[in-house]
């Protein structure tokens, strides 16, 4: 914003080399109060001075610098003066452009690496010479440009970190923008705070510009239907959509038949008191078992499921067309379905969110999805905002695809309803011991085409494992594995073993996110 005293915040660009966490650096930079915004790669240089930046941050990627066809920094970037920060790929790709070298090791690191700092110099500042940071690389520095001091180091990776402050370059191997990195924060701050950014802004209120936004996009006559989950995402986007259209909002939940226990019950029986929206709840579970029948690649199912919701809508836009034609679809879409889709820029496609990569091509709706730059937690502050119940704002996430994507291998009734049994009793059991705000979620994953051999009451059992896989997450990004008390897993375990007759083994996922993702699927 530039006033006749000149601008009143300034700009930081984020240059997306396709990275599955662009949109989180912005967001760390904006909690800094200072404006962020993403630009791709590919952008002239010139384009992005006129936009006036104080600072540039170059972001990860999947690519390998020296790989044909690797997104190069742009053309003159470093000549402009303007201070920047290279975050992984864009730390390689700085490395690269100025002089030095960047090879691929042979050695990765995945997850928490301890850092030790050899410099403090600008970015480690104060902070202690031994700290936790997340990494996710194949590539690494191994010589920095000439005039550059390097400062940090990690077992495998002697150049960590590098600047030249004389010049305003910084980078960094590791993802400081990511929680598990310990000083990541703080990191950063030192970068804007060395480029002179000012800590001028403050977040707009999201809530009114959706509104507005919402409003405009669907005009004073159009009418809605908004898919409604009972997860916080789609409640925050039917009550912005509601107050933006009043009652020619309709909700639509789907029963596929791949819920939870008890699941559409509680969200008929809930969501309506709550928010006093119109409701229609649709039984579909023929129609998505039958089109799920025997398919087994994750991929396939997403899709197929995808689809089969759009029909689903489409049937209800014909049923309730009476009041006037139904142009938009409203979907608590977020940003993170949208990068794990593949929809950043140059971003690789990890699974096709069913409401995202999965919709089918010849779709009849104008899409409405006033979150879709938006994470969890801020979607959460909005629902407060709304005065949304504390139970359905912190209401733990569960996929749209339900416990179809939760069965490795082909999904059929008998599987969904032992999944079933052992997801009810393993989140009864966590809500006992009063773990639901210190998870994020617990995707309990049936392995339905391995067997394992077991004893129970002195006989041999030929069952199932299934798999918890409790993570901690703040927006479901990256994660951590939870640490469950043992006694807690130790009752999951042995009810569902006990309860669950098909179920003769209890495994535990111990994986971050990245290298894995949250659900299996
Ligand atoms: N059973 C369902 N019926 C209708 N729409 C659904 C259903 N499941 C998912 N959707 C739609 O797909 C969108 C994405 O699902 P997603 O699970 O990411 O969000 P959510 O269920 O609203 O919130 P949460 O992430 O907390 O579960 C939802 O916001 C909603 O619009
Ligand atoms: O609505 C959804 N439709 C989907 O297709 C989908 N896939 C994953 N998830 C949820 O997204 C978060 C990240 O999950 P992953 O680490 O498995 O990608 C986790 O919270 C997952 O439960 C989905 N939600
Ligand atoms: N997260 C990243 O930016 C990874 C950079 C590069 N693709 C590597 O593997 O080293
Ligand atoms: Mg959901």
């Amino acid at each position: 914003m530039v006033s006749e005293f000149g601008p009143s915040f300034d700009t930081v660009l984020v240059v997306d080399f396709g990275a599955q966490y662009a949109q989180l650096i912005a967001r760390r930079v904006r909690e800094c109060h200072v404006y962020s915004e993403i630009v791709p790669s590919t952008m002239p240089v010139e384009e992005m001075m006129a936009k006036n930046p104080k600072a540039i941050i170059l972001s990860g990627g999947p690519s390998s610098v020296y790989a044909e066809g690797a997104p190069a920094v742009p053309h003159g970037l470093f000549e402009t003066g303007v201070p920047t920060f290279g975050i992984c790929y864009g730390f390689q790709a700085m490395a690269r452009e100025l002089g030095g070298t960047v090879a691929r090791t042979g050695v990765a690191e995945y997850g928490g690496t301890p850092l030790e700092v050899v410099r403090e110099g600008v970015l480690f500042a104060g902070l202690p010479g031994r700290q936790s940071v997340w990494m996710s690389h194949g590539d690494s520095v191994a010589a920095a440009p000439e005039g550059f001091e390097v400062t940090a180091s990690t077992p495998e990776t002697p150049v960590a970190a590098f600047e030249h402050p004389a010049r305003g370059l910084y980078g960094v191997q590791f993802h400081p923008e990511v929680l598990h990195s310990e000083h990541g924060q703080t990191v950063l701050k030192h970068f804007l705070d060395a480029a002179g950014c000012r800590p001028s802004w403050t977040m707009l209120n999201i809530v009114e510009d959706a509104v507005e936004a919402v409003r405009a996009q669907i005009g004073p006559e159009g009418r809605a239907i908004c898919g409604l989950s009972g997860g916080v995402d789609s409640a925050v986007a039917a009550a912005i959509v509601q107050r933006a259209i009043g009652d020619r909002l309709t909700c639509v939940f789907v029963d596929h038949g791949l819920l939870r226990k008890g699941e559409a019950e509680q969200v008929e029986r809930d969501f309506v008191a709550a928010t006093g929206v119109k409701l229609r709840v649709v039984d579909a579970a023929e129609r998505f078992l039958k089109a799920l029948d025997g398919v087994t690649d994750p991929e396939e199912k997403r899709k197929i499921i995808g689809r089969e919701f759009i029909r689903v809508f489409e049937d209800e836009q014909r049923a309730v067309i009476a009041d006037g034609p139904v142009d938009f679809l409203v979907q608590g879409t977020l940003y993170p379905d949208v990068v794990e889709s593949g929809g950043g820029t140059g971003t690789a496609n990890i699974k096709s969110h069913h409401n995202v990569g999965g919709l089918p091509d010849d779709l009849q709706f104008q899409l409405v999805e006033p979150l879709r730059t938006l994470f969890k937690d801020e979607v959460r502050r909005a629902g407060e905002e709304l005065g949304l119940p504390a139970a359905m704002v912190w209401r733990q996430p569960f996929p749209g695809p339900g416990l179809g994507i939760r069965i490795v291998g082909a999904v059929t009734r008998e599987r969904l309803e032992i999944l079933r049994e052992a997801d009810a009793i393993a989140r009864e059991e966590l809500t006992r011991a009063g773990l639901d705000r210190d998870i994020w979620q617990c995707p309990v994953v049936l392995l339905a085409d391995v067997r394992s051999v077991g004893v129970q009451g002195d006989g041999r059992t030929y069952g199932h494992p299934v798999v918890l896989r409790p993570v901690s997450s703040e927006d479901a990004m990256t994660a951590d594995w939870s640490r469950v008390p043992y006694d807690v897993l130790a009752r999951i375990s042995t009810r569902i073993t006990n309860e669950v007759r098909e179920v003769n083994r209890v495994v535990l996922d111990v994986t971050s996110k990245p290298p894995g993702t949250i659900e299996w699927e």
